[in-house]
C-alpha cells in the first residue's frame, strides 16, 4: 500500500473531526480548555481612577515647591478606603487620606505617598514633596477599556486567562468540551502491570502512555481496555467502546503481521479510512478513520512509534475537536552526529538542544531512532525532522526541529 507523506496525511486525518459544541463552564472547570468564542472586556480596568499607593489624595499644584523643610500643609477632609466612595470633592487647600485601590476624589489629581507626608494630629497633613498631576493614580481603563477585544476564540484558558475573566466579573467561560476518548491496547503478549510477566511477555504500557498523552491534549479518557489479537474479541470490544466516545485510539496490531487485525476489523465495522500508512518513522503504520460520528486513530504497538504517531496525528486531531491547532516553535539546529536513514520516509527523531559557545546555531543531540524503544521521549525537547528526500546526513548539517517547550524540573536539596 502506498504511504502518504506526513503533511498531506495529517491534513486528511483532520477531516475526521469537526469541533465539538461550545459549553459554558464555571471558570475553574474551564481551566485548560479552549475558548469557543472571542471575549471582550465587560468593564474597564480599573473601573475608575484609583490610588496606586497608600497616602494622600491632593491637588498637585498645591504641592509645588514643597520640601521637608518647607512642607505644603493641607486640611484633611476625608478618608477613602478601597471599595468605598469619597464622601466629597476636594476643595482648594484640602487633602484626603487614601489607600491603595481606593477611588480618587473629584478635585484631586495626584497622590502623595505617606512616606513623604506626616499627619500632624490637628486635622492637617504636611507634604514634603512636589508631585505632578497623575502621580500614583491609576486611570480608568488604563489597563483595559470596556469593549476592548480581550481574547480570540481558541485561546487556551490558563491561569492568567482565568484571572482576567474573573476580573471582568465572569463566572463562566464558553469553551469547547473535552473530547471523550477510549484507548484500546491489543496484543496477546501483553500482561497488565501488577501481574507476573515471563521474559517473552511484555508489560502493557501503551494504555498509560497514550491515555496520559491524550489528557495532555485536553481529552477526557473514559476507558482504557485491552484485547487479545482475536478478531471476534476485537470486534466486540471496538464496537462497545465506539458507543461511548468521540475518539477511539487503538495501539498494536496495525501492521502487516498475521495477527495484525485491527484495521480489518474496523473496516468490517464500517470504518472509512482517511489515512492508512504514512511515509514517516517512527509510526509508519498509523491510520485514521471515521466510523459514523466517531474518529478512530490506529497507532502502532511499538511504544516509540505509538508516541510519535500520537504526537503527529492523535494530538492534532484531539486539538481540532477543541477548535484549535497547535503552533509549535520551530528551531534551526545542527546535527550533533551523522545519520543514515531510509530515503522516501521522513524521520522524526527525539532530541535535546545544546547551546555551545561557537557562535552558531544550537546543536540537536539526537537520540537513537527506536520505534520499539520507550525511553527516547523522556525529557526530549523536540523532534528533529529529517526530510524524506535524503538518506545521509552529516554532523553539522542544518535541520529543522519542532520544539515541545515543556518546562523542566530539578529536585531541590534537602
Ligand atoms: N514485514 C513488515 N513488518 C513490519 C512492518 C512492515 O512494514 N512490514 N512495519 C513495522 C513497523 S514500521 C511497525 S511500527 C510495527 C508496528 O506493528 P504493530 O502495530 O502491528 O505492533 P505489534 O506488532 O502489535 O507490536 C509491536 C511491538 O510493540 C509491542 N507492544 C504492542 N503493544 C504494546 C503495549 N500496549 N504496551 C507495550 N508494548 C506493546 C509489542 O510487544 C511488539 O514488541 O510493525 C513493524 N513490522
Ligand atoms: O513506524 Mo515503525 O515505527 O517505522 O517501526
Amino acid at each position: 500500500m502506498a504511504l502518504t507523506p506526513l503533511i498531506p496525511a495529517r491534513q486528511a486525518a483532520l477531516g475526521a473531526v469537526t469541533p465539538v459544541p461550545p459549553e459554558p463552564l464555571p471558570l475553574l472547570l474551564a481551566h485548560g480548555r479552549f475558548l469557543a468564542a472571542a471575549v471582550q472586556a465587560a468593564r474597564s480596568l480599573p473601573g475608575c481612577d484609583t490610588s496606586a499607593m497608600d497616602g494622600w489624595a491632593v491637588r498637585a499644584e498645591e504641592t509645588l515647591g514643597a520640601t521637608r523643610d518647607r512642607p505644603a500643609r493641607l486640611r484633611i477632609v476625608d478618608t477613602v478606603y478601597a471599595g468605598t466612595l469619597p464622601s466629597r470633592a476636594l476643595q482648594p487647600g484640602e487633602a484626603a487620606r487614601i489607600f491603595t485601590g481606593a477611588p480618587i476624589p473629584a478635585g484631586a489629581d495626584a497622590v502623595v505617598r505617606q512616606e513623604a507626608a506626616r499627619a500632624e494630629g490637628d486635622g492637617w497633613v504636611s507634604l514634603f514633596i512636589t508631585v505632578s498631576p497623575g502621580k500614583d493614580i491609576r486611570l480608568t481603563g488604563e489597563e483595559v477599556l470596556e469593549g476592548t477585544p480581550l481574547f480570540a476564540a481558541g485561546q487556551r484558558v490558563d491561569a492568567h486567562v482565568l484571572g482576567v475573566l474573573a476580573s471582568m466579573g465572569a463566572t463562566t467561560a464558553l469553551v469547547r468540551r473535552a473530547p471523550r476518548v477510549a484507548v484500546l491496547a491489543t496484543g496477546d503478549e501483553l500482561v497488565p502491570p501488577g501481574l507476573p510477566a515471563l521474559p517473552h511477555q511484555v508489560y502493557e504500557s501503551n494504555l498509560h502512555l497514550i491515555a496520559a498523552l491524550a489528557r495532555e491534549a485536553g481529552a477526557e479518557v473514559v476507558a482504557t481496555e485491552r484485547s487479545r489479537d482475536d478478531e471476534a474479541e476485537l470486534r466486540t470490544t471496538l464496537s462497545a467502546l465506539s458507543q461511548r466516545v468521540d475518539v477511539l485510539i487503538t495501539t498494536g496490531g496495525a501492521s502487516v503481521g498475521d495477527k495484525d487485525h485491527v484495521k480489518r476489523v474496523l473496516s468490517g465495522l464500517g470504518a472509512q479510512f482517511l489515512v492508512d500508512g504514512v511515509a514517516f518513522k517512527p509510526g509508519k503504520p498509523v491510520a485514521v478513520a471515521r466510523l459514523g460520528a466517531l474518529a478512530v486513530v490506529v497507532l502502532p504497538g511499538n511504544p516509540g512509534a505509538a508516541t510519535t504517531a500520537f504526537d503527529q496525528f492523535g494530538r492534532p486531531l484531539l486539538l481540532r475537536f477543541q477548535g484549535v491547532h497547535e503552533e509549535r516553535r520551530r528551531l534551526r539546529a545542527r546535527l550533533s552526529e551523522a545519520r543514515h536513514k531510509q530515503a522516501g520516509l521522513a524521520y522524526l527523531i527525539t532530541a535535546t538542544v545544546e547551546h555551545r559557545e561557537d557562535g552558531g546555531r544550537p546543536w540537536a543531540q539526537m537520540r537513537p531512532q527506536g520505534s520499539g524503544q520507550i525511553f527516547q521521549n523522556v525529557d526530549a525537547e523536540g523532534l528533529v525532522v529529517l526530510p524524506p528526500g535524503r538518506a545521509d546526513f552529516s554532523e553539522g548539517d542544518e535541520v529543522e526541529m519542532e520544539l515541545f517547550d515543556r518546562p523542566r524540573y530539578v529536585a531541590v536539596e534537602g
